[in-house]
């Protein structure tokens, strides 16, 4: 048995497989598959409520009663942790990093279910084409590849955007004299005459890509564990405690990850956003550009599913540009802008270096770290997201998703006997009775047991504690991310030398680097502005994802 035990029963480690797959395929070998773009969630809780359809509540009333934040700021509370606008900003690049749920289809994830920059670099082999440059391992200036995220807030984008500079930044790196010759013998170049390996210009860039990739990944996971998730737990943001995985024993797991569709919905954080982000959506016709994309992707699912014909494809692409156009001055967008790839509205790259202005950058997303986050809990979506929410409910129901008591039972959480006790918690000792007078409008006197997972998980009372989020929410977030992580070959394994260069381990790293103290997202931010690279800055962002006291 002893001899047994010390070869792995399921190999994990295959040292020529360093790098990702554009589509998450081949993260785990045993399965190829698990957790690629554009396969099925997975489900995490059995449920044994299989209501009548048509004699649910109907979503749009529900949200009007039980979501919508009451308009004009007055809805509007501050998360009592003091955390910002920018937690949530980082806080939707992972989520949508993870969840790309097929419209029309809510048990397709259309993008990879491990943290791996997909948004940025793409979800499919086609996507990540059209990133690259394909010279030196460098991608296209500014730009990133989910085209979601485009009427998201600007400092969702910006924080995007930042990471696919510190891509270039890394890459320059990459091939600079220090690192290429001097530290890794010409891992990255052929120079004829020297002992180095034969390489053509193309392979060269595939090598800087694909490391500069790996090590991009790793500064973002790095955040994630650093500041995200500290910030989540309520622990010192500048403290030792680390919650990185890959340094913990035993290093084992990595089963690939598939993400669950309740993760998907556990995720939606509408509610936090802030007043100024509110305003700032107000102020979109996002309604507009929701249902215009809407009818381009039912036509889509219609050539897909062989109902309409390549032709149509043609037609329905065409049509959309045109409908795309004419909405873009309602934008602030020009056609310019929309040419070179997904935008941010309100901002403008330029026509030369194809970048957006660093102060603009910079202002966004220091304003967001002095922005409080919202309080959850029930009425605090902005009503501008009135119809992502109610696709959102729907779209639950269509997966046939468990109600709030099972998915509480699951994770050994008690079954709430009466809406009171739902709402009841450190931060509500008195449930608001117009929201159980709700509750029973829609589930009945005594409908409990009918609250469904979505919406229910956003309205149960919040914990006092870490973020204050609604209880299964916070208990169950949990899971997810040690699932995510452990579940990655490459964070629990490929955080080494060997794979990342020594310069990219050193980097990667929050004590790696000449700036010793700080958190990864500032050191990140200060390489990538040089020129903005001041002690005032670097003060705004040593606790990102809180407001300064
Ligand atoms: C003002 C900011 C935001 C806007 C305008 C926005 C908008 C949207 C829209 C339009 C959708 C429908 C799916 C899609 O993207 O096409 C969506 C879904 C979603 N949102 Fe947001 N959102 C915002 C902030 C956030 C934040 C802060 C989080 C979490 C931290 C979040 C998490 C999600 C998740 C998990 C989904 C489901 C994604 C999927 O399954 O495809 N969103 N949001
Ligand atoms: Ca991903």
């Amino acid at each position: 048995m002893k001899f047994w035990n010390d070869v792995p029963k399921v190999n994990r480690q295959f040292p020529s497989l360093q790098f990702r797959a554009a589509d998450g395929s081949t993260n785990y070998l045993s399965n190829i598959g698990i957790g690629a773009a554009n396969t099925p969630y997975s489900r995490t809780v059995q449920t044994n409520y299989f209501p009548i359809k048509s004699e649910l509540p109907d979503a749009s009333e529900l949200f009007d009663d039980l979501l919508k934040r009451p308009s004009g700021g007055e809805g509007f509370e501050p998360n009592i942790s003091g955390i910002n606008s920018l937690l949530f900003a980082f806080g939707s690049v992972i989520t949508h990093d993870v969840f790309r749920t097929k419209p029309g289809d809510p048990g397709i994830n259309q993008t990879t279910s491990y943290l791996d920059l997909s948004c940025l670099y793409g979800a499919t082999e086609e996507e990540q084409k059209k990133q690259r440059t394909y010279s030196n391992g460098l991608i296209k200036p500014d730009t990133f590849s989910d085209a979601r995220l485009q009427f998201q807030v600007p400092a969702v984008i910006f924080l995007l955007i930042t990471f696919s500079r510190n891509h270039n930044f890394i890459a320059k790196n990459l091939l600079s004299p220090e690192v290429n010759e001097k530290q890794e013998n010409y891992r990255f170049t052929h120079v004829s005459g020297l002992k180095s390996p034969r390489l053509s210009a193309s392979r060269t860039d595939e090598l800087v890509f694909q490391t500069a990739r790996n090590i991009n990944v790793a500064c973002f996971a790095m955040v994630v564990f650093n500041e995200y998730l500290r910030s989540i737990l309520n622990i010192d943001v500048g403290g030792t405690y680390t919650v990185r995985p890959d340094l913990q024993t035993p290093r084992d797991a990595s089963y690939g990850n598939s993400v669950s569709l309740e993760f998907g919905y556990i995720y939606r954080w509408h509610s936090a956003i802030s007043a100024q982000d509110e305003k700032w959506l107000d102020g979109i016709p996002l309604a507009k550009y929701l249902t215009l994309r809407k009818q381009f992707l039912e036509d889509l699912n219609l050539i897909e599913s062989g109902e309409s014909s390549a032709a149509d494809l043609e037609v329905a692409k065409a049509k959309h540009g045109r409908d795309m156009m004419q909405l873009l001055p309602e934008f602030g967008i020009t056609k310019e802008d929309f040419a070179r790839g997904p935008v941010c509205i309100g901002y403008h790259r330029d026509a030369e270096t194809h970048k957006f202005k660093d102060e603009d950058m910079l202002s966004i997303l220091t304003s967001s770290v002095s922005w409080a986050a919202g309080k959850m809990g029930p009425r605090k979506v902005p009503a501008a997201l009135k119809d992502v929410e109610v696709e959102g409910i729907e779209g639950a129901r269509t997966a046939g998703l468990c109600t709030l008591n099972e998915f509480r039972k699951h994770f050994k959480l008690k079954q709430y006997k009466s809406y009171a006790e739902m709402l009841t918690g450190p931060q509500s000792p008195v449930p608001d009775p117009s929201v159980i007078a709700a509750l029973e409008k829609h589930y009945g006197k005594d409908g409990i047991d009918k609250v469904e997972f979505y919406p229910g998980i956003l309205l149960e009372a919040i914990e006092a504690d870490g973020i204050s989020l609604p209880y299964a929410a916070g208990r169950a977030i949990l899971s997810d991310a040690v699932n995510l992580i452990k579940n990655d070959r490459f964070l629990i394994y490929g955080l080494n030398p060997h794979n990342l260069t020594h310069w990219g381990f050193e980097y990667f790293q929050k004590t790696g680097d000449e700036r010793s103290d700080g958190p990864v997202l500032k050191k990140i931010i200060l390489n990538c502005f040089p020129s903005f690279n001041k002690p005032e800055l670097a003060q705004i962002l040593k606790d990102p994802f809180h407001i300064p006291k």
